[in-house]
């Protein structure tokens, strides 16, 4: 209904061109969802209506303009019906919409489809939706051990028959779930007499390491790494000495991690391991499952308990980085107890030009220092388009609405007007440090049609010190995610002794043409990239030569080297090493830029998480 509603709601101020450069106008926030739009509708009809009209014309300086915004957007909040033009409402558990999932699961179970992975997550979506106790949840972890049986799968198939039984499955069934009970149990046994395991086999590399000795105040960063700071790039990160290819000089555990929307019914909202075999629900929304009691209440303890309230409809109606935004804003609060006084008083006192992350001792650093340097990274404020700027005022006011009406911030800020304020500035802090800062983390997810892996998106992670680096689009340096949720430093092109380190945060010259960018980064990121392959004009992978289809089909050349075993991917690598530090000064040749490629897919396998679906996939339909 709310698609309709405003798409009559649009077609009543915009003609159909104008609401197609509104749409691309916010097109960083890559909104897909027409519930998602309806916000940018919203703003855009606010936006043309009275803010441009006035920051354009009304001769406002920055922060005249800012404040001006700011009370706009408040008194629309005040006089709009946002909460019925939202949808806004609590979320709650609906054994109704559960038992519906779990019929459609078991259209996806049937012997003539067998499309189980499918299955399992409706059972999962199911068993979230279920209120805690009830019969709903008991079947769909019954129906969900059946599957796990069908897979070979035996140790979890005992797990869901653990939870069933746990959450009261009906005794009219139970001779059902104890024949299956012996049966996984004698399959488990003939596995283990056999020397074979049910569970998925993993193959991976020993643990990475930092390659040289550690700094004394900071165990995770090579010793040879120094933070400076000039007008060009702001703060920056260069060594002391040659770093080659291979290299790894920093082992970071990020701040916030969020997982996409996705990969909720498939990995553990707080680990972001894949267990989709047995998830279990938070009790209190409908949105977050975890591998383990103990990472739901880590996720508790850390931000949830402010999320749970308002994450289904912060989910729904915003994107990936407002939750980001939120979880910083929630981890923040934690790290001082749930003390809104103490944690305004730290910052008052909180000197931003002294103080990041290769300032803070790390060996004894607290929570609230660690916090500390996640408030201090950049926003780009100054930079930001107005528009952008409205966008985050209105998604921040929304956000703090949100967190006054159903959490325990309400009762905090109801008498204490400044307490209230640091909370919305703390979410719009957080809305443009986190555009600014976050990094995407990906996974090598199995594709059944080829069979092959691709490189897929995972969440979003903000971290201290990689915060520290800047982009360019011929990075020396590769963010590798760990399957610990850390993230390491490699240098994949070799770095003199004084010179800078750079990630990239997304727009690589291989694929991109400069022009295309210079504009993406300005657009999202607000900033004028002046790295060396924008100066030089660095070509495209295919300027260089390349066959199209092999750029545009990495999942064939990934296969090639994905699909071997541990032992064979190192050797290769070290190959890989050899011939980019051999041959560096030759860099952009075609054969340099595709052997970075290949060796960044080989660190990603040997270190990174690969999705565990290769071993369900035999069992089943794709
Ligand atoms: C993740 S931060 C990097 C650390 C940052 N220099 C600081 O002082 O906090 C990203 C910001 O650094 C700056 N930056 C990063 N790469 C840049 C580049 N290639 N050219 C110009 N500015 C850059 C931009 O202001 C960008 O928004």
């Amino acid at each position: 209904a709310i698609c309709s509603e405003n798409e009559l709601y649009c077609s009543s101020v915009f003609d159909q061109g104008q609401l197609e450069n509104k749409r691309n106008t916010i097109n960083m926030y890559q909104l897909p969802s027409a519930e998602q739009l309806s916000v940018v509708t919203v703003l855009s009809k606010l936006w043309d209506e009275k803010l441009k009209y006035r920051v354009e014309h009304g001769g406002l300086n920055a922060d005249e303009a800012f404040n001006f915004m700011t009370r706009e957007i408040d008194t629309f909040f005040c006089t709009f019906p946002y909460q019925q033009h939202f949808n806004l409402c609590a979320d709650v558990k609906n054994n109704a919409r559960a038992r519906d999932l779990r019929t459609k699961g078991n259209e996806m179970f049937h012997p003539k489809v067998k499309r189980y992975i499918e299955a399992i997550k409706l059972y999962n979506e199911s068993i979230a939706c279920s209120e805690k106790g009830s019969e709903e949840r008991a079947i769909a972890y019954a129906n969900r051990s059946m599957i796990c049986y069908e897979m070979h799968r035996y140790e979890d198939c005992l797990e869901n028959i653990r939870l069933a039984r746990d959450s009261n499955y009906p005794e009219r069934l139970a001779e059902k779930l104890k024949k299956r009970e012996e049966n996984a149990k004698k399959a488990l046994e003939m596995m283990k007499s056999a020397g074979t395991t049910s569970q998925a086999r993993k193959d991976y590399a020993d643990e990475i390491k930092l390659s040289f000795d550690a700094h004394e105040n900071a165990p995770q960063i090579a010793n040879c790494l120094e933070l400076r700071k000039n007008d060009e790039f702001g703060r920056h990160v260069v060594t002391n000495r040659q770093l080659n290819v291979g290299d790894v000089v920093m082992i970071d555990t990020p701040f916030v991690n969020v997982l996409f929307d996705d990969l909720r019914y498939i990995r553990c909202a707080f680990c972001c391991g894949e267990r989709l075999l047995t998830l279990i629900p938070c009790e209190g929304c409908t949105v977050d499952m975890y591998c383990s009691e103990e990472c739901m209440s880590k996720a508790y303890k850390e931000y949830h308990r402010y999320e749970c309230p308002i994450i289904r409809d912060v989910r729904r109606i915003t994107t990936e980085y407002a939750w980001t935004a939120l979880r910083t804003v929630a981890k923040a609060i934690a790290s001082f107890d749930h003390d809104l006084q103490a944690m305004k008083e730290h910052l008052d006192g909180l000197d931003a030009s002294k103080v990041n992350a290769f300032t803070i001792d790390w060996n004894t650093a607290t929570s609230k220092d660690v916090y500390s340097t996640m408030h201090v990274l950049s926003t780009n404020q100054n930079l930001n388009k107005r528009e952008i700027l409205t966008y985050e005022i209105f998604v921040a006011t929304l956000i703090h609405l949100l967190l006054i009406q159903r959490t325990e911030l309400g009762l905090m800020c109801e008498a204490n007007p400044e307490l209230r304020k640091l909370l919305f500035d703390l979410v719009l802090h957080y809305l443009q440090t986190v555009r600014n800062n976050t990094f995407k983390r990906y996974f090598l997810k199995y594709l059944t049609s080829q069979p092959s892996y691709s490189l897929e998106g995972t969440g979003f992670s903000c971290y201290p010190l990689i915060s520290m680096l800047n982009h360019s689009c011929a990075p020396n340096v590769f963010n590798l995610p760990l399957r610990d949720h850390r993230s390491a430093i490699v240098v994949i092109h070799p770095v003199r002794k004084g010179e800078q380190l750079f990630l990239s945060y997304g727009n690589d010259h291989t694929k991109q043409s400069r022009k295309e960018r210079q504009e993406e980064l300005w657009e999202t990121r607000g900033f004028r990239c002046r790295c060396k392959a924008c100066l030089h004009g660095y070509p495209t992978l295919i300027e260089l030569g390349g066959a199209r289809e092999t750029y545009f089909q990495p999942s064939r050349m990934l296969s090639a080297i994905v699909m071997q075993e541990t032992k064979k991917i190192l050797e290769l690598a070290s190959e890989m090493r050899c011939y980019l530090n051999d041959h560096d000064q030759k860099y952009p040749t075609y054969q340099l830029c595709l052997t970075q490629m290949h060796y960044m897919i080989c660190l990603e396998k040997l270190y990174g998480f690969t999705s565990d679906s290769a071993d369900y996939w035999k069992y089943c339909n794709p």
